[in-house]
């Protein structure tokens, strides 16, 4: 295994080709390669990367190396701004750069993939997995308990992501987290009691080396010897190869070297496994021939199967990142390291004290505690809001293709019954207060109602994909917003624990009011942000006659030998950051092909 050379790749045959050695791919190639005579070759256009911003916790979410260079087509619905669309090109995708939060959604968002009609995929066919990749170490007895930190490790078993809380925590943690364990909301432990209202939640640190745990170091390092197992870094896969005759089926992948330019085919005696993420799986199906047959006839592809779900049903959250300026901080605090006031002679004594014995602030990622709440929770309006959804034609808030195509549309609309379920419920969560022992304050949209797509530049199809999230098209989601802005605000201008830092709201600024005001005033300070790097969505797992693209064991409709693991399938995107729902469905997927 190891880094196996593009030259002596070109034109061999193995059973598995995995496309995208990200978070994903990796633990699908491990798990298929404890079988010694089953042979996989996993492509990743990045390298792999050892430096110290993919390993220091310090680093998580200011580390912007290793990110491709891609940006959004203008935002229609939010004044025709462009944004980074965040993905990872590296060894190991997006575990790799992510903010290392580790959570669950609740089991109603993995039953509600069920109740779309993937028998296997609701909460109970996926606990088993969340258990299976995961082993967990608390933190030190004495914070445990100068905190009150709570969690279920029975929730996690002996698998390969070392997630932890780290021992290192801020003073001001006890008062942020005491104001909301102050308000009248639930409290629940992380782990499989459902992960609503406010817990504490671990980050994917290794609590023994104090580094980052990415699928790296977690599913390949550990078994790259295995001679059954390689891994080409460095080059791109272009487009799926099909055998002719009368099935439409995959038989390899055509790539390019990133180093020298140089080209060659690599064939799947088995199966091509698309594991590219979010954002790229579908552009690679629609560059091969499957996708809308109107946008492969705009970039004059031919077309192997018309499936309109590749590049529909895009879904990401959206995030508002509120801030206050904080006085009587106590020291430290996080804002002594990251951000505009950095204390430069604090930071350094930081690093040395990491490089001396691996102990303090760098050891701490971006934090360990959030709050996600049911709509009920953060707002007294939230049944008229949500009346409002029943009473919408669907279709002047979707991408025109919807109003094109009866089986998109029969899927959004199953979907818009479970949100409308979800928004009204006390089991389903609908924003996100991430808790975290500064003034950064941000809110995050849980279970958005507007619909992106992702389609191929037609005049230069292998160029990036135009990625629209369309957020904020439909106004459901504004108001959600505007919901969740004002309750963060009444939080921290009345909750008794947060007056002794006397808090002032810098953005947007407590001047914007109503939901239009606030809105608009987030883009132009810059702080509202569609995405919240959980591309997903664009290749649902629905079945085809609901507008989606993957059937149950993550077959793609209309041809054999082709499967997908990544973000992309998630048909409904779960309230809860996705690395640790892509570990489960990347476990539980490896076990579905091993079935075969
Ligand atoms: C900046 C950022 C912050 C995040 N923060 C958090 C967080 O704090 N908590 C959390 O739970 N989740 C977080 N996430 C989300 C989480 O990391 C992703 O959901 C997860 O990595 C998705 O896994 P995946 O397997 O679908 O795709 P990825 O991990 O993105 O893997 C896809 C891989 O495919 C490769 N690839 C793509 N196209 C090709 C091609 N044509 N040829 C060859 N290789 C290709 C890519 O280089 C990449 O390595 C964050 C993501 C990002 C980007």
């Amino acid at each position: 295994a190891n880094d196996t050379l593009f030259s002596s790749t070109k034109g061999k045959t193995y059973d598995y080709i995995i496309v995208g050695g990200g978070l994903s791919g990796l633990v699908v190639a491990n798990r298929l390669t404890e079988d010694r005579n089953v042979s996989v070759l996993i492509i990743e256009n990045g390298v792999i990367d050892n430096r110290p911003s993919t390993k220091v916790p310090y680093y998580a979410n200011i580390n912007v190396d290793n990110y491709y260079p891609i940006t959004s087509a203008p935002e229609p619905f939010m004044h025709n701004k462009t944004w980074s669309v965040h993905v990872g090109n590296v060894v190991g995708g997006g575990s790799v750069i992510n903010g290392m939060q580790f959570d669950r959604g609740s089991d109603a968002d993995y039953d509600a993939w069920e109740q779309l009609g993937s028998p296997g995929w609701g909460f109970k066919g996926l606990a088993k997995y969340f258990k299976k990749s995961t082993h967990f170490d608390g933190p030190s007895e004495a914070t445990r308990k100068r905190l009150n930190i709570t969690y279920d490790a029975r929730a996690y078993g002996d698998g390969p992501l070392k997630v932890s809380i780290p021992s290192y925590q801020y003073e001001d943690y006890k008062d942020i987290m005491g104001s909301f364990l102050a308000e009248n909301i639930s409290h629940s432990q992380e782990g499989f009691a459902r992960p609503l209202g406010t817990f504490w939640t671990p980050n994917t640190i290794d609590n023994s080396t104090k580094e980052r745990c990415h699928a790296r170091v977690a599913y390949y390092d550990p078994v790259q010897q295995r001679s059954n197992l390689h891994l080409l870094t460095n080059t791109h896969v272009d487009e799926i190869i099909f055998t002719g005759g009368r099935r439409l089926g995959a038989s390899g992948v055509k790539m390019t070297s990133n180093t020298d330019s140089n080209t060659g085919s690599v064939y799947a005696a088995k199966e091509v496994i698309l594991a590219a993420g979010g954002v790229f799986t579908p552009h690679l199906l629609m560059l091969s021939g499957i996708g809308p047959k109107d946008v492969l006839a705009a970039a004059k592809i031919s077309v192997k199967k018309n499936l309109p779900a590749v590049g529909s049903n895009f879904q990401d959250h959206q995030a508002l990142y509120m801030r206050y300026n904080l006085s009587n901080q106590s020291i430290p605090n996080p804002d002594m390291l990251v951000g505009t006031a950095v204390d430069q002679s604090f930071n350094a004594t930081a690093a040395l004290l990491y490089a001396a014995n691996r102990t303090g602030p760098w050891t701490f990622g971006r934090g360990n505690a959030a709050a996600f709440l049911p709509f009920k929770q953060f707002s007294t309006n939230y049944a008229n809001i949500t009346a409002q959804i029943s009473a919408q034609n669907p279709l002047a808030y979707l991408p025109t293709r919807y109003a094109n195509n009866k089986a998109l549309l029969k899927g959004f609309l199953a979907q818009r019954t479970i949100l409308i379920e979800h928004y009204l419920s006390d089991n389903a969560a609908t924003g996100e207060y991430p808790i975290q022992p500064w003034g950064r304050a941000t809110t995050a949209v849980q279970k958005p109602l507007s619909r992106g797509t992702l389609v191929l530049n037609a005049t230069h199809p292998s160029a990036n994909p135009i990625v629209v999230r369309n957020a904020f098209q439909n106004p459901v989601d504004k108001m959600v917003l505007g919901e969740l802005v004002r309750w963060n605000r009444r939080h921290w201008t009345q909750q008794p624990l947060l007056q002794r830092f006397s808090p002032v709201e810098t953005v947007p600024g407590a001047q914007y009011q109503t939901d239009e005001e606030i809105f608009d005033a987030s883009i132009t300070a810059g702080v509202l942000d569609p995405t919240y790097a959980h591309s997903s969505g664009a290749c649902a797992l629905m079945p085809e006659e609901l507008g989606g693209c993957v059937d149950p064991t993550l077959r793609v409709y209309g041809v054999q030998n082709l499967r997908i693991v990544d973000a992309s399938i998630l048909p409904m995107i779960p309230a809860a950051h996705l690395q640790a729902t892509m570990y489960a469905v990347a476990e539980k997927a490896a076990d579905i092909i091993k079935a075969r």
